[in-house]
């Protein structure tokens, strides 16, 4: 850990009344609309920007970048210089983070010179957390200054040719949590993040997914690497056979339980979006096989191409750089 890094672990600026739970709402008063066990409560344009001023008045790292940390993926986060860290416990509003993998920590430093802020851990529907509450930091990002949103996951490959390692590019998503009436963006709409009803189509930047391309050709990953469509189930539990069938009748390439709800809030706040998903084990969709998906397999996939990974995400946030 650099010289200069802080870690800060006074309590909270902001009083939050009573000790935070991980699934304490402390931000109830923002809702018209409290009792919905899915919508939860919202944040405030005031609340967002209350969190992102705790932030940037403790350190001078002025991100432009925001990339949020899949599981197992969050040793990014160590690679920073000049790195502030801030445990979710200390941020006011935020949830904590409850799964393994997830350190829970955002950490403002930089990467190769460039101002970043870094999620390691990130929110699950899963834990219990409305959407509006998952995707809530990446308002926060955009508030701190941010641009662009780079998004990691790690995920089943359901596409036959992914092996246990290898890299999806998304290029699109599908969401069956919006199919069934679930999205971030329900409830009441403040335009000071963006408009009622956003586009989806193109909402993985094309600019970006060709760079990323270029890039693991660059670094000579090409064949581990394949660009694809992601789905984000609801968790925690893992899929049947006969649901993985039919998403790949349907055309999903990977699978998995995050990522969406927040590239739908970044789009609608108007960031470039780049995101990726860490194929960290083969979907089962065969009935004789007595293979089962785990999450210790998942954790151990990603920790075993975080170098990659590192170097893969560092170049990625040079290059938006140069297009700032
Ligand atoms: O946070 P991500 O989407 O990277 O984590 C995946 C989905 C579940 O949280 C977990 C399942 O093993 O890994
Ligand atoms: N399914 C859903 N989510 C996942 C998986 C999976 O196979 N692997 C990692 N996250």
């Amino acid at each position: 850990m650099p010289e200069e890094t802080k870690v800060f672990l006074e309590t909270p600026a902001i009083p939050i009344s009573g000790k935070k739970q991980a699934n304490s709402f402390s931000a109830s008063s923002d809702s018209p609309r409290t009792s919905s066990p899915t919508l939860g409560e919202h944040y405030s344009y005031d609340t967002i920007e209350e969190i992102s001023n705790y932030l940037l008045s403790r350190t001078h790292i002025r991100p432009k970048i925001g990339i949020i940390c899949g599981s197992g993926l969050g040793h990014l986060g160590e690679t920073l210089s000049d790195a502030t860290y801030f445990p979710y416990e200390d941020i006011p509003h935020f949830p904590l983070s409850t799964v393994v993998g997830h350190a829970g920590r955002m950490v403002l430093g930089t990467l190769n010179g460039v101002e970043v802020m870094v999620m390691q851990g990130r929110f699950h529907f899963y834990e219990g957390y409305p959407l509006t509450k998952c995707s809530m930091p990446v308002r926060v990002m955009k508030v701190c200054g941010c641009t662009h949103l780079i998004t990691t996951n790690a995920a089943g490959g359901l596409h036959d040719s992914y092996q246990i390692g290898d890299i999806m590019i998304v290029k699109d998503h599908i969401n069956i949590m919006g199919f069934a009436g679930n999205n971030p963006l329900q409830g009441p709409n403040d335009p000071r993040f963006g408009p009622r009803f956003p586009p989806m189509n193109r909402a993985y930047d094309p600019e970006l997914i060709k760079i990323a391309e270029n890039l693991a050709n660059d670094m000579g990953i090409k064949d581990e690497t394949h660009t694809g469509v992601y789905i984000c189930l609801g968790g925690p539990s893992y899929e049947t056979v006969s649901e993985l069938r039919m998403w790949r009748m349907l055309g999903v390439d990977a699978v998995g339980m995050s990522t969406v709800h927040e590239v739908i809030t970044a789009r609608h706040c108007d960031l470039k979006v780049f995101a990726f998903s860490l194929i960290t084990n083969k979907c089962i969709t065969d009935y004789d096989s007595n293979g089962e998906a785990n999450h210790a397999e998942v954790i151990s996939a990603g920790a075993k191409r975080q170098d990659v990974l590192a170097t893969f995400v560092t170049r990625m946030v040079e290059k938006i750089n140069e297009m700032l």
